[in-house]
């Protein structure tokens, strides 16, 4: 086993291009069988992008919005940064509202707002600046976590994991496929299984293709298959993402984890979350206070296309649920490693 992490084979996806005068998405709705950028020339195409998943994941909607801000900004005149900020709030209100559960969208459109405010005649350089921070940050956050979660996992561990959550859903390389990117680099994971994660297939559409350019070969399982594949003892950890965790550290993520949660603690499983600090919310006491995402019930009735489900039916489709601190092992972000999380774990760690 060795600690070293090879990023020119882990870490190549972009799924986010700055091209100096627009933004190209890597289309997510279109993966795995089409490999395609979207361009976006205004604020308001970055934010019809987001709501449709064509950028999708924390971190990742938090930096195409940040890059958003800078597209509207070209659509303004101002002499400073606080006759700009009044100049494009609409269209960063508009940017908010593309999607409510995940904080990094608020959090990257807040900062960009904070730095804003405080520039002079050189206001636009500052935004596109703040911009390219914020994605580069996350992508060493995102490296740093690699490390620290894949140092909690024994050697010979077969892991599970939720949805997608690797550069596709961040700057580059992942926040809990970072981590597992990490621990088979390192020689600590034998064996990934990967959850398809309906109804949008994050799972099976987007991490096996990620692992597949890594040259790692993960086992796809149905989501119904999880709490069996526990009981049969061939993982030691389950390892997701996060939208938004709480001053508890109780944690909003895809749709699933909840119940995943609840599974691995019957199994005496392991469960870890990894999410850079952008998305932890000192501001929202509980998971109860999150506004859970519910999206088109039609997302249900068909996969690419072909429909599934019998006509007239009615269909419930939230895409996010909260696990409660107590369920939760470790909570990794780049600052360093919660185990057990709770309110007092999470203030000294965070302050707030
Ligand atoms: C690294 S954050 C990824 C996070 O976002 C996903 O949701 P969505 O695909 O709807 O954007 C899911 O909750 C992942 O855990």
């Amino acid at each position: 086993m060795n600690d070293a992490i090879d990023f020119d084979r882990y870490d190549r996806i972009r799924p986010i291009r700055w091209t100096g005068d627009a933004l190209e998405l890597l289309d997510q709705r279109k993966l795995p069988f089409a490999v395609e950028y979207v361009r976006c020339d205004d604020s308001d195409a970055v934010a019809a992008a987001i709501h449709a998943l064509t950028v999708r994941g924390a971190p990742a909607i938090g930096i195409a919005a940040a890059w958003g801000v800078v597209l509207a900004a070209r659509e303004v005149e101002a002499g400073n940064g606080v006759e700009a900020l009044a100049a494009i709030e609409p269209a960063l209100q508009r940017l908010n509202a593309a999607r409510p559960t995940a904080v990094n969208l608020a959090w990257a459109l807040a900062r960009m707002r904070r730095v804003l405010a405080g520039a002079g005649g050189d206001w636009r350089e500052v935004l596109a600046r703040e911009a390219q921070a914020i994605a580069d940050e996350d992508l060493a956050a995102n490296r740093r976590m690699g490390a620290l979660g894949a140092a909690l996992i024994e050697p010979g561990s077969g892991v599970l994991t939720h949805c997608n959550t690797g550069s596709l859903a961040t700057a580059g390389f992942g926040t809990a496929l970072g981590v597992i990117r990490a621990g088979v680099a390192q020689g600590r994971i034998d064996a990934v299984f990967a959850g398809e994660t309906r109804p949008w297939l994050q799972g099976a559409r987007l991490t096996v293709w990620e692992l597949e350019q890594d040259g790692i070969a993960p086992t796809l399982i149905a989501d119904s298959a999880a709490s069996h594949l526990m009981k049969t003892g061939k993982v030691r950890w389950v390892i997701v993402g996060a939208d938004r965790i709480c001053a508890n550290g109780d944690t909003a993520n895809k749709i699933g984890t909840y119940q995943l949660a609840i599974a691995a603690r019957h199994h005496g499983v392991r469960f870890m979350v990894a999410a850079p600090s952008s998305t932890v919310d000192m501001d929202t006491l509980s998971g109860d206070a999150i506004e859970i995402e519910e999206r088109d019930p039609g997302e249900l009735f068909a996969v690419g296309g072909t429909r599934t489900a019998a006509e007239r039916v009615g269909a419930w489709n939230p895409v996010f649920d909260v696990t409660p601190h107590e369920l939760i092992d470790a909570i990794v972000t780049e600052r360093g490693v919660i185990e057990r999380p709770d309110e007092a774990a999470m203030r000294a760690a965070f302050g707030g």
